[in-house]
């Protein structure tokens, strides 16, 4: 294998990708004041995908095969390479009936050698932290959205590098030390913080809330499953998602736990706890800076997204059947989706305008081929930074090119990342504060119009027994549909104004130093971190 002499943390240093541990955190943006920028600031033309590759070390089942590592990676060019496998391994049998099998060459922006803990150059889940984690909560606290998620085969090390395990942590835990133990060293008595959790799975083509698992279903038969709704400014969202406010690190993590307890997993011949579903666990930084000299707030609001998603994989070396298997075919479809939004994405001719026959629009974008996808659109084709982290098993041919592959073309997407700031004046900020009363009142009115409409409707419905649907054809189906969502979405529009308004004048009252007033539970602003709880156990 080729390496450099010089070791991995060297290497990294010199490519300025070392930085400190998620312990002692770098100083680069905590300490900055919030730089007063225009409304949603565009980012100096966007950004690609960053994508980085992981290959673990051998499983106690790979050592007992006597599988032969086929991965060699480059520290200083960042190169990956894929060897062909020798004939004995039986995991590569199905690649002895391929026509070509060559040496496969790939560069990414990291190739992390997690393969062997005693090499210099081993990467472990500190260095992965390091170099990508802090970079990405940098840029959280400049206002940026961003979303980094783990692919791979199933039994790669995705969970592992997500979530790792409570002796060595990974990039979820990591992210939510680092985000508090920069909040708590905030000295600035101008800046205050909310902090809001949300986590979820993609079971089955069907999104369940991991934060509140237990939610009693309308049909007692099945789970509780989440409806997804698109709003015309914030895209697809999942409806009455929980989303949780959070004071600290102790309650974050202890969120995090709990809603990785609920998330569905079972053992298969590949992987004895893999996970069957999709988990995005997004944490809402809301970041409000209020100048005293000018009475002025800025906003600033990141979205945290980090994403493990199941593994890919196939139903022979899996040896699934029943329920195992359909999950199987469900995750390998919603992965064949990413794989076309991704293609589409990467094509160059993606983005260009559509004139006449020749040339793609920007439409054909399959998002809405699978729920994942289409609950990732931003963070994959929008306003977001994004990362990939390709995870990779050392000795199975197939899989690992297929996965090389995909982080390859994830390379030449990109994204259109904004910093998601607002300014306003006290004198806006008031007036902002009085137009969203006067709105909630107005939504208000509407919501308890629509809800009396609703009842009218059906007590008429029931007098009429059954003959208007015999009328019309069943026509008047959809209508009722039709005014639950619009009534949804007023629901939806008075909470978040509602939300909004206490924030808003919760920092500006804070900041000022003025008037005690009952506080948000998310809501704190410099040293106002709820303090003195017990030091938390990662699991
Ligand atoms: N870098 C690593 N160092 C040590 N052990 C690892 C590493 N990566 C993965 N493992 C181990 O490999 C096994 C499979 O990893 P993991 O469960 O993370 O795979 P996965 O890609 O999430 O699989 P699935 O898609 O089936 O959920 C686990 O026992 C895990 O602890």
């Amino acid at each position: 294998m080729a390496l450099d002499p010089r070791g991995f943390p060297g290497i990294l240093a010199e490519a300025g990708l070392l930085k400190s541990s998620a312990s002692s955190p770098s100083l680069r943006s905590r300490d900055s004041e919030i730089v007063l920028m225009g409304r949603n600031t565009p980012d100096n033309g966007g950004g690609n995908v960053r994508v980085v590759v992981r290959v673990r070390g051998f499983l106690p089942r790979e050592v007992a095969r006597g599988a032969e590592c086929l991965v060699e990676m480059n520290p200083i060019t960042q190169a990956t390479k894929l060897l062909i496998p020798n004939t004995t391994d039986p995991a590569n049998s199905r690649t002895q009936s391929r026509k070509v099998v060559e040496e496969k060459n790939f560069t990414f922006d990291n190739s992390f050698w997690s393969h062997d803990p005693a090499d210099e150059h081993y990467a472990n889940q500190e260095d992965i932290y390091n170099a990508l984690g802090e970079e990405f909560l940098d840029h959280n606290f400049e206002g940026y959205h961003t979303c980094i998620f783990a692919y791979g085969q199933t039994g790669s090390g995705k969970s592992y590098t997500m979530m790792g395990t409570p002796t060595q942590p990974g990039l979820i835990p990591r992210t939510c030390e680092d985000l508090f133990q920069r909040i708590e060293s905030n000295t600035s008595p101008h800046i205050s913080y909310t902090v809001r959790v949300s986590y979820f799975e993609v079971y089955n083509e069907h999104v369940r809330d991991l934060l509140s698992p237990t939610r009693p279903s309308p049909d007692a038969q099945h789970p509780y499953y989440l409806k997804i709704r698109e709003s015309p400014t914030e895209g697809p969202y999942v409806k009455d998602l929980t989303d949780l406010p959070v004071k600290n690190y102790t309650e974050l993590l202890r969120y995090m736990r709990m809603g990785d307890n609920s998330r569905t997993t079972a053992s298969t011949k590949m992987n004895d706890t893999s996970s069957r579903s999709h988990a995005v666990f997004t944490i809402m930084l809301k970041q409000i800076h209020h100048d005293l000299s000018t009475d002025a707030t800025t906003e600033r609001l990141a979205r945290i997204r980090l994403v493990d998603l199941a593994g890919s994989e196939r139903a022979k070396a899996t040896e699934a059947t029943g329920a195992r298997l359909r999950e199987g075919s469900n995750i390998n479809k919603s992965l064949t989706t990413l794989g076309r939004v991704i293609a589409a994405l990467a094509d160059p001719r993606h983005g260009r305008i559509n004139n006449g026959s020749k040339g793609r629009s920007k439409d054909v974008v399959p998002y809405r081929d699978s729920i994942l996808t289409w609950l990732l659109k931003d963070s994959l084709g929008g306003n977001s930074k994004t990362a990939m982290i390709a995870c990779i098993a050392p000795s199975d041919y197939d899989e690992t090119l297929s996965t090389l592959r995909y982080a390859d073309q994830a390379k030449h997407i990109r994204t259109r990342a904004i910093v998601n700031q607002d300014s306003v004046s006290a004198a806006e900020r008031d007036a902002q504060i009085a137009e969203m009363q006067n709105t909630i009142r107005q939504l208000q009115v509407q919501v308890s119009l629509a809800n009396q409409q609703a009842s009218e409707r059906s007590h008429n419905n029931n007098n009429n027994n059954n003959n208007k649907g015999k009328l019309d054809g069943g026509a008047s189906a959809g209508i009722p549909a039709a005014r639950d969502e619009k009534l949804e979405e007023y629901q939806l529009k008075v909470e978040r104004m509602q939300r909004l308004m206490e924030e808003e004048r919760l920092a500006a009252s804070q900041t000022r130093g003025r008037e005690p007033q009952e506080p948000d539970p998310g809501c704190f602003g410099a040293g106002g971190v709820a303090g003195g709880e017990p030091e938390c156990q990662f699991w």
